[in-house]
């Protein structure tokens, strides 16, 4: 475990310090990590910024000037912020990033993505040491509300006149971890939306059976989602498709009853009753089929529901079309990012789209090609989870991975118009 007087002079010892800044959610301190970061990009001799979009919400953007400024430059983005972790679950405290003798860092963000953003740091670190010159410039931003849906920070940057000014050609964004020996990588994200459904009904005696109860119509609408996400779990349980190319629909609240001092009247039917759901849609799914289901099947009103959808972030691209970064000939950027990883002496794992969702799609939905990719291989997936832990074995080696990677693809200098 790490002595209270931390020195700062390893990679380890600044990815603990990092991750010791408490970013959860419902009230993540953004200000702290940021002079952080702030002054470690400076003792690298490298630019910084700090935009505010929103009050209290800033963006730090760090920069490489590369030395052909006529080359569109690249960005490394990571997020600031954390979903909430339950101390009282986990066997190291969640922001003490405990370090332990088998070398597992514990902390929520140790895998998302808070690895990421030190790692590009000291890859930067270890390049300028080599006297390395990028010909492109990079740029890594630092964004808040990631988990919250990225309105005020990713949504924001990206359609700001100072991100126009970066003149960004290719992107590298948060992946998720392989319990493998291959890294993967993302072209695409799983799009969510949040739905509310609503039922009313007639309200009655408890003991009294009638037709059109809230609660009937809400049940019968939860029978009828639920068999619609078995039919798309089948498909993934009999082998027939990846889990992220399916549609998820997952119940995260239920929200009826006539509420009492001792907790909920238990001889009344209520006349109203409510139920929330996470959907995740694949890149290619048509939207309006899936907002047809919805209102035909699963929220009629012919059954009294109404419903709300949130849709939480773009579909498609600014042409229209889905938020897929190509993985062939087309992008040229696609071949340079294989080579530094077989350069790196990795192995690349078919591409995936990601089950979730990152703040890629703010970019893609620009049409800038951004692959999400997080360095970690041979570990268990915990984002989100309790426990979330990284090797430093795994965190240093994404160093030098991404040590490649910065090297191939700010050398690259044919794409000069992407
Ligand atoms: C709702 S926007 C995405 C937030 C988070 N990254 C998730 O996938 O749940
Ligand atoms: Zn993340
Ligand atoms: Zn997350």
């Amino acid at each position: 475990t790490s002595p209270p007087q931390q020195d700062l002079e390893t990679p380890i010892a600044r990815f603990q310090k990092y991750l010791r800044f408490n970013t959860a959610h419902p009230n993540p301190n953004y200000t702290a990590p940021v002079s952080f970061l702030t002054s470690l990009a400076q003792s690298l001799g490298l630019k910084t910024r700090t935009l505010e979009f929103v009050p209290n919400k800033p963006t730090l953007l760090i920069t490489w000037q590369g030395s052909n400024p006529s080359l569109s430059s690249l960005l490394f983005n990571s997020h600031l912020d954390s979903v909430p972790a339950e101390p009282s679950k986990w066997t190291h405290p969640p922001f003490s990033a405990t370090l332990t003798p088998e070398g597992k860092i514990f902390a929520r963000g140790a895998q998302d993505d808070k690895c990421i953003a030190i790692q590009y740091l000291e890859a930067i670190r270890n390049l300028k040491a080599r006297n390395f010159v990028p010909t492109r410039t990079i740029h890594i931003s630092f964004v808040p509300d990631e988990e919250i849906g990225g309105i005020d920070g990713a949504d924001k940057f990206v359609k700001s006149n100072e991100f126009k000014d970066l003149d960004v050609g290719f992107v590298l964004d948060e992946g998720q971890a392989s319990v493998k020996d291959e890294f993967r990588v993302f072209y695409a994200d799983r799009s969510p939306w949040n739905l509310i459904i609503k039922a009313r009904g007639v309200p009655g005696h408890g003991s009294r059976m009638y037709d059109n109860g809230a609660m009937e119509n809400l049940m019968n609408s939860i029978e009828i989602i639920n068999r619609f996400r078995d039919s798309q779990f089948d498909v993934v349980k009999a082998g027939k498709a990846a889990n992220s190319e399916v549609i998820s629909v997952n119940p995260v609240f239920l929200k009826a009853g006539i509420p009492s001092p001792t907790g909920f009247v238990m001889n009344m039917q209520p006349s109203e009753a409510e139920a929330g759901f996470d959907l995740r849609l694949p890149p290619t799914t048509d939207p309006e089929l899936v907002k047809k289901r919805i209102a035909e099947e699963w929220a009629p009103a012919v059954r009294n529901m109404t419903y709300e959808i949130i849709e939480k972030g773009p579909l498609r691209d600014y042409m229209g079309r889905p938020l897929m970064t190509a993985i062939d000939d087309s992008n040229p950027w696609w071949s340079v990012f294989k080579q530094a990883i077989a350069a790196a002496g990795g192995k690349l794992a078919k591409p995936e789209i990601l089950s979730s969702t990152t703040d890629a799609r703010f970019m893609r939905q620009l049409g800038i090609p951004t692959f999400g990719f997080s360095p970690m291989t041979n570990t268990p997936i915990l984002l989100h989870d309790h426990n979330e832990f990284l090797k430093d074995t795994i965190f240093l080696r994404g160093i030098e991975v991404y040590e490649h990677i910065i090297r191939a693809l700010s050398s690259f200098e044919e794409a000069g118009s992407v």
